[in-house]
């Protein structure tokens, strides 16, 4: 069975931006009301700069708001490859500077993302689950989160019944190794956004959808969770 898919299609970038960050704000802001916090895994790369902008100015109780990635580059945080990095320059302002943050790179192990994992799916898991919102991005390649196609991990990562927290991965596309949460504990949460600009992205997503064998088609195939697909030229 597929997910329930809902897409939002925009103009222009800077108006699915602010759309994006609005609804994210909103089920922060419920969630805080809900249940007195709130948590919330984010991906990296270049396309969220501009939603976080704006979701940084949303007047929400930041201070009860945990912000977690999707998935790191085994960098540390002052390589400007680092996906921490760029969230605390992105998002880390204005309203939102009271957030919490939970690194998924660890320092005590920089030279081994595999000696890291038990640590840093410790960390997580104390955030409980399930997460309130994940926002996944998407390559080119059709990967998502770290699960790269022809990855060392895909595999495990990508199993629905696995009950790892993170896993590492190394693949061509991926630079250096990398830590992702596993499909399952990114389908664990009661909001899933997937943010994705250009035609040739949409393309991909079309393929997967018709079949195509590329890592994102494991989101479209669950029925774990619904998925709000915002895409914009
Ligand atoms: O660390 C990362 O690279 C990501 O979390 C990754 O999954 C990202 O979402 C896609 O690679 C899209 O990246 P762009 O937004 O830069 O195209």
């Amino acid at each position: 069975m597929n997910a329930k898919i809902e897409r939002h299609e925009f103009a222009d970038r800077l108006t699915l931006a602010d759309k994006l960050a609005r609804d994210v704000a909103s089920k922060l802001d419920a969630a805080i009301k809900a249940r007195g916090k709130a948590t919330i895994a984010v991906s990296g790369g270049g396309t969220p700069k501009a939603m976080f902008a704006v979701l940084a100015e949303q007047e929400i109780d930041w201070s009860k708001v945990t912000v977690t990635l999707v998935d790191e580059r085994w960098v540390d945080t002052d390589s400007d490859r680092s996906n921490a990095r760029m969230v605390a320059e992105h998002l880390f302002h204005h309203e939102s500077h009271t957030a919490s943050f939970v690194p998924l790179f660890d320092r005590a192990h920089k030279d081994s993302v595999d000696d890291a994992l038990d640590d840093v799916g410790a960390r997580i898991d104390a955030l409980g689950r399930p997460f309130d919102v994940v926002l996944l991005g998407m390559g080119g390649d059709g990967h998502t989160a770290s699960f790269f196609p022809g990855g060392d991990n895909l595999a495990a990562a990508l199993d629905p019944n696995g009950t790892r927290t993170v896993i590492s991965m190394r693949a061509e596309g991926a630079g250096e190794p990398r830590i992702t949460l596993t499909l399952p504990r990114v389908l664990d949460t009661r909001a899933l956004y997937l943010h994705i600009e250009g035609d040739d992205k949409k393309r991909v997503l079309e393929q997967a959808e018709k079949g195509g064998d590329f890592p994102i088609a494991a989101v479209l195939k669950q029925d774990r969770v619904p998925l709000d697909v915002y895409w914009a030229p």
